[in-house]
């Protein structure tokens, strides 16, 4: 199956819609309000009504509470939720809706243990351990620190862009690749070029 592509941080209609005629699989929007790439309600509702059919979108939350989450839930057409704090298993699955579970990678991260965990989510999504930085940080991490292995779907994220993904997706051979720094303009401003040539390189990297 060929590795799904995952554009994370949409702040623009134009951009998303831009991105989708690209061939990408899924938009994410970032509902975490400390993040430069932002979305408000009015904001998502904008983006998800310009989306062509088939593009999946995915909501993500960094400890946000079950309040904030099912507002969200209530008045924009979500896929999949994303998880990227402290949430456990069983807050996540209370949704009932399709979930990935983001984890921070560093020496001694056990993500068989957190797979076995999470054992209901959609994927794991792997990203950089950075301190005090929840995500979209632009920061890649050692992948070899990934078992061969693992009964998740794996989301290969952080620090991925157009230079570097063909060379990822050769090596870990993930379900998906996730992006967000490695193809804007700006914070929360995506480029239509940085996304072709990193679509571009995703597929060559299958051929
Ligand atoms: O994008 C953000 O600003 C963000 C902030 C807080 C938590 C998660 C966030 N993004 C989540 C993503 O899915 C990003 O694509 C992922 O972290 C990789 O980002 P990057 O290294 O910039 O490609």
């Amino acid at each position: 199956m060929s590795v799904r592509i995952k554009v994370c941080g949409f702040t623009r209609v134009e951009d998303a819609v831009a991105a989708a005629r690209l061939g990408i699989d899924a938009i994410g929007l970032v509902f975490y309000d400390k993040s430069p790439r932002h979305v408000g309600i009015a904001q998502a509702q904008a983006i998800i009504a310009a989306l062509p059919p088939f593009v999946t979108v995915v909501a993500l939350f960094v400890n946000a509470t079950r309040e904030e989450i099912e507002a969200v839930l209530a008045q924009c057409a979500i896929d999949v939720l994303q998880f990227h704090g402290e949430e456990s298993p069983a807050f996540c699955r209370s949704f009932h809706r399709p979930y990935l579970k983001a984890v921070r990678v560093q020496p001694g991260t056990d993500l068989q243990t957190l797979a076995a965990q999470y054992h209901d989510a959609r994927g794991l999504l792997t990203d950089a351990f950075v301190e005090g930085a929840h995500g979209g940080t632009g920061k890649t991490f050692d992948w070899t620190l990934i078992p061969a292995q693992l009964p998740l779907p794996l989301i290969l994220s952080g620090g991925l862009d157009e230079h570097n993904v063909a060379d990822a997706v050769r090596r870990v051979r993930p379900a998906a690749v996730d992006v967000s720094s490695g193809v804007e303009a700006g914070k929360g401003i995506k480029s239509p070029q940085r996304v072709a040539d990193f679509v571009a390189a995703v597929r060559a990297a299958q051929n």
